[in-house]
């Protein structure tokens, strides 16, 4: 477990059930073969909000990501966004009505700088481009000022400006994580699935980028599901928060119930107390 520093939200972390869900997931049931990633779990992220999403190693909580995105097809459940049932969706049309997510690995070309990967991410996405994009990454055409305001959005709101045009290989792993996100907000989602966005980065690192993703929904609009192992990361940022455990939803509130629930403590923490160097 990895407990670090800690991020002061700007206001106070709002209680996620005071507004209207963005997603709201009932029953879902992830599974591959025999094993069950995923049990009947249900989930409700408010507008505006930053949910939490933390279990140990194999919890199910990228098989979660995965099925809310439609990169995988879970085996029950119903998934609503804004409103509409999108179970029957394939990814790129869930990342059309605004739903985008990072990837664990990163997914970055490490042939395009920057900016060309964010102008890449923020163009209008189709089966084809999607495909497309996965074989054959290319430099973007420049012409449309929609992507081109969207991109320096994305690039402000990540603090990247000095970085714009240098290559993945030339910033700091800290710097390629905030890429990561960069290029998912450079389709102005309305929710952003974040998958382990803190993994590798020393304290500092982390504290900057706990910082920019609370000015997500309370500057930008943007509702945030974050995955992360560090605990000093997510206890400090969240409104809200949801404990897997073998799959299972073993706990769900804010930060302050989750640190002190015993199940959280045995199951996730190994019976060490989550808040005591958070
Ligand atoms: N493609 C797959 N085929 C078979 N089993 C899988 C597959 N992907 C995940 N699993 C299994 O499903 C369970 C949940 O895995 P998942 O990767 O969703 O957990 P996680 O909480 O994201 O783990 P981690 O924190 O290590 O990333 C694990 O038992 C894992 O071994």
């Amino acid at each position: 477990m990895k407990v670090r520093g800690t991020v002061t939200a700007a206001t106070p972390p709002s209680a996620a059930g005071a507004r209207p869900p963005l997603l709201e997931v009932s029953g879902l049931r992830v599974t591959y073969g025999g094993v069950v990633a995923v049990s009947d779990v249900d989930l409700r992220i408010a507008e505006g909000t930053i949910y939490g999403l933390i279990g140990p190693n194999g919890a199910g909580k990228t098989s979660m990501v995965d099925a809310l995105t439609g990169y995988t097809r879970p085996a029950a459940g119903r998934i609503v966004f804004g409103g509409r049932e999108i179970g029957g969706l394939r990814p790129y049309q869930r990342a059309r009505l605004g739903l985008a997510r990072t990837f664990q690995s990163g997914e970055l070309f490490d042939d395009l700088t920057v900016e060309e990967n964010l102008l890449v991410a923020s163009e209008r996405v189709t089966l084809g481009l999607a495909l497309r994009e996965l074989v054959l990454p290319r430099r973007p055409a420049d012409g449309d000022r929609t992507n081109r305001d969207s991109v320096d959005w994305a690039i402000s709101v990540c603090g990247l400006e000095d970085v714009a045009d240098r290559y993945p290989a030339q910033i700091s792993l800290g710097r390629r994580k905030l890429v990561g996100i960069a290029r998912a907000l450079a389709r102005r989602p309305r929710l952003v699935l974040l998958d382990e966005p803190a993994a590798g980065l020393d304290t500092t690192e982390s504290l900057e980028l706990g910082r920019r993703l609370r000015t997500l929904p309370e500057e930008h609009g943007v509702t945030v599901f974050l995955i992360d192992h560090d605990m000093g990361l997510v206890l400090s940022v969240c409104d809200h928060l949801t404990v897997l455990d073998f799959g299972r939803r073993i706990a769900d509130g804010t930060p302050a119930v989750i640190r002190e629930d015993p199940r959280v403590i045995e199951a996730y923490l190994g019976g060490q107390h989550a808040g005591s160097g958070a």
